[in-house]
């Protein structure tokens, strides 16, 4: 398997079927996004810092990393929505400015819907601007109160029209700031079979998200920390070289005590502790010092884990 995971910054391409896919012949075509080397600063700051990453057609990659590390600006910059400081950016094989618009859908944070107009009145607005004849039917929860002002109805449903005015042009392209953010675990998953829906119909997803379970149902991440990249490829990839140590003690509670009293990175999954980034031996010596009998053992990371390891590797280097 390559190994794909970064922690100097470094935005070297990734090789094998998570690699970039805009070197050669027919897969140059189904490259819907390539942005090499990019940043953005406003004044001083530098918001984003050498972020490479590239979306192929029929697939989801998620863009993750903590809030303020830079991924709104990136998908900005490929929306053509601000302009890079640096870097080239090629959507649908052409400059963010000349993209074909009517190919791209765009779900931002703040939805972009009209919250004085009804339901109706969004997707026809949406329908006249790109010029859509055949209107899909909303979904069924969505025609239930068509004729509703937006703002009178809950976020699930505002998130699921957005959805639906995004996809109502049938983008090639589809681009999702946190999607499903602050909505309920049902309708969650009912986003996201839509988003794995048009994937499998061929659409090119980027999509950022805060959630882990998401996360792993992407295709391909990136994740940046600070504006930089610090680790991107398949999960598994991502993970593959990273461990964390399961402690199974009787006495759950004393154990997670006796592990955050010695000062390691303890986190409860359950009634089992588990430290990541730190070694079996040094565990096992904090529960001998407090005489807490456990069994312990090393098992892959998670995708959580990681990402907190590779950001602390990443702050570490400076
Ligand atoms: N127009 C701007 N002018 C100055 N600073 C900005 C501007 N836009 C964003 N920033 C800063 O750039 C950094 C990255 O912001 P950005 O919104 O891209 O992060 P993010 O990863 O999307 O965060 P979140 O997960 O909270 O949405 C932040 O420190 C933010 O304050």
């Amino acid at each position: 398997m390559s190994r794909t995971t970064e922690t100097d910054g470094g935005a070297t391409g990734t090789t094998g079927s998570t690699g970039h896919t805009g070197s050669s012949g027919d897969s140059r075509s189904k490259t819907l996004i390539d942005a090499r080397d990019v940043s953005k600063k406003f004044g001083e700051f530098t918001a984003v810092d050498g972020m490479s990453l590239d979306v192929g057609a029929g697939e989801i990659v998620g863009l993750l990393g903590a809030n303020g590390a830079g991924k709104t600006t990136l998908l900005r910059m490929i929306l053509g929505l601000e302009a890079a400081t640096s870097g080239a950016i090629s959507v649908l094989g052409t400059s963010t400015a000349r993209a074909d618009r009517t190919a791209l859908g765009y779900v931002p944070q703040g939805l972009g819907l009209y919250t004085s107009l009804t339901l109706d009145q969004n997707v026809e607005f949406v329908a006249d601007a790109f010029g859509v004849t055949d209107i899909p039917p909303l979904p069924a929860a969505l025609a239930a109160v068509r004729t509703r002002q937006v703002a009178s109805i809950g976020l699930g449903r505002q998130r699921q029209l957005a959805f639906h005015c995004a996809l109502l042009h049938a983008p090639r392209l589809l681009v999702l700031d946190e999607p499903t953010s602050g909505v309920d675990p049902l309708a969650r998953a009912r986003l996201w079979d839509t988003i794995h829906a048009q994937a499998d119909a061929g659409v090119g997803v980027l999509v950022t998200t805060h959630y882990m379970q998401e996360a792993e149902q992407c295709t391909r991440l990136a994740i940046m920390s600070h504006g930089r990249p610090v680790a991107r490829g398949t999960t598994a990839e991502i993970t593959a070289s990273h461990e964390a140590v399961v402690v199974h003690a009787d006495d759950w509670s004393r154990a997670f005590a006796a592990l955050g009293e010695a000062g390691l990175p303890v986190m409860l999954a359950g009634r089992t502790s588990r430290v990541a980034g730190t070694t079996i031996e040094d565990v096992d010596a904090a529960l001998d010092a407090a005489a807490v009998p456990a069994r312990t053992e090393t098992v892959p990371a998670t995708l959580e884990e990681t990402m907190v390891l590779v950001e602390r590797a990443a702050r570490q280097a400076g």
